[in-house]
């Protein structure tokens, strides 16, 4: 990927960042390059994540979906880092295989997909980094016995992926099922480049070497210097903003097909850098569907925003049709990608033009190399914006509070952050 910060100096938008700053923050950003090295040789938990690329064997995974390398449809259960990598992928890219997430534990919304899809010739793939994940399990035992209700041997077309050990490990093994193991020291948000991500790949039979390759491409750049890689750039300018008032980062792809990596992008955020009070905002938006609803906020609003839109310079065209209403005749002479991009430019430069710091991350194209590259960068940019705030970027003590809340209430097991649910403050007003 490439990066282009200069919407985001001080010389054009406030909150802005003097490239004098930012050539003092390259001496940070050379310490927690170091750092992160260091990390990465020695297999330290998190850091391993950058080593993926290297570590993940593409042959391993397509030989455990080879039972149902035909399925027209693939489930996968999961959610969050078991989920979203997989899901920005699949969504990204064209495939005969239908893709169906299951993270939520909606019922209504569960029970249309496994109503609706042929499960004859549907696989499931089960991912739990931990095999504990409550939503995750739950989904998984009413999804079997939909398949066995619809007299389909789920063993035959289940896949699953989790670590070591675990609830999910003992049920792969009982049945033994395919199985692959969650990559050790990689927390589940940023293992869209190991088996959590990449099974669903496989079995719509996309190209996991170019996805390793373009991630491997942009491990290359990672230097001692934001101006020599553009994942640091990206990493650095954000923390820059956000200790400059840009505590929301509003990511914006322009590529339909690209939506999901906003969300895939927010948990990564999110999650890594949201504590001890610190962190910036992820949210999600679309190019060009929220110039129509969020961008006034975006140029108008609280200059407490970065915007990072993500453009690919080529895609797939098609002409707008000539019409015989004069006033449209100028969109006959142009393609809805000549729109799209003329809008992207327009909207970049209208934020510019109000003094809004944005930021342009451009792919060449949405293929698995690029997607791969986009992967990886976001990570690495994410490993150094943790560096620099000084968190811990690999663990998210507030999500387990939470984990353990719905376990005890559920009967789960004793957790005292059960208990907090009963006491809470009411201050009720009903028709
Ligand atoms: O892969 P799992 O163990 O099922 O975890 C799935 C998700 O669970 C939690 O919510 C964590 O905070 C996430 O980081 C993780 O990705």
């Amino acid at each position: 990927m490439n990066v282009d910060i200069g919407n985001a100096l001080a010389s054009v938008a406030s909150p802005g960042v003097s490239r004098e700053s930012l050539e003092r923050l390259d001496e940070q950003v050379a310490a927690a390059h170091e750092r992160i090295e260091r990390g990465m040789a020695n297999g330290e938990h998190g850091y391993e994540a950058l080593n993926l690329p290297e570590r993940t064997d593409p042959d391993e995974i397509r030989a455990a979906v080879e039972p149902v390398a035909d399925a027209d449809a693939l489930i996968t259960v999961g959610i969050g880092g078991s989920s979203l990598g997989a899901a920005t992928i699949t969504n990204a890219l064209q495939s005969d295989t239908e893709t169906v997430f299951l993270d939520n534990v909606d019922p209504e919304w569960v029970s249309t997909h496994l109503e609706r899809l042929p499960l004859e010739s549907t696989a499931i793939n089960v991912v739990s980094r931990s095999g504990t994940t409550a939503e995750t399990l739950a989904n998984f035992l009413v999804v079997r016995e939909a398949f066995e209700s619809a007299g389909v041997d789920w063993t035959e077309r289940t896949i699953v992926t989790t670590g070591e050990s675990g609830p999910l490990r003992d049920l792969a093994n009982r049945h033994d099922l395919p199985s692959l193991k969650a990559p050790d020291g990689v927390p589940g948000r940023f293992s869209a480049l190991s088996a959590v991500g990449m099974v669903a790949a496989a079995v719509c039979g996309h190209d996991l070497e170019a996805l390793l390759a373009g991630a491997a491409a942009e491990r290359e750049t990672l230097s001692d210097s934001l101006f020599d890689c553009p994942a640091y750039a990206y990493g650095a300018t954000t923390y820059a903003l956000d200790g400059r008032g840009a505590g929301v980062n509003a990511m914006m792809p322009y590529a339909e097909s690209l939506e999901t990596s906003a969300e895939w992008f927010a948990q990564l955020w999110a999650e890594s850098l949201g504590k001890d009070d610190l962190g910036q905002t992820p949210v999600r938006a679309l190019g060009v569907t929220d110039q129509h609803s969020q961008l006034q906020l975006y140029r108008a609003g609280p200059r407490d925003k970065l915007v990072t839109f993500v453009t690919t310079r080529e895609s797939a065209d098609r002409p707008i049709p000539d019409t015989d209403v004069e006033d449209l005749a100028y969109l006959g002479d142009s393609t809805l990608g000549d729109l799209l991009k003329a809008e992207f430019e327009a909207t970049e430069a209208s934020l510019a033009a109000a003094g809004r710091p944005n930021v342009r991350v451009e792919l060449e194209r949405v293929d698995e190399y690029e997607l791969g590259g986009l992967l990886y960068g976001m990570e690495a940019a994410c490993v150094l914006a943790g560096e620099l705030y000084g968190v811990n970027t690999f663990e998210q003590p507030a999500v387990e509070w939470a984990k353990k809340a719905t376990r005890g209430l559920l009967g789960g097991g004793q957790f005292e952050e059960a208990d907090a649910v009963a006491t809470k403050t009411e201050l009720r007003i009903e028709r």
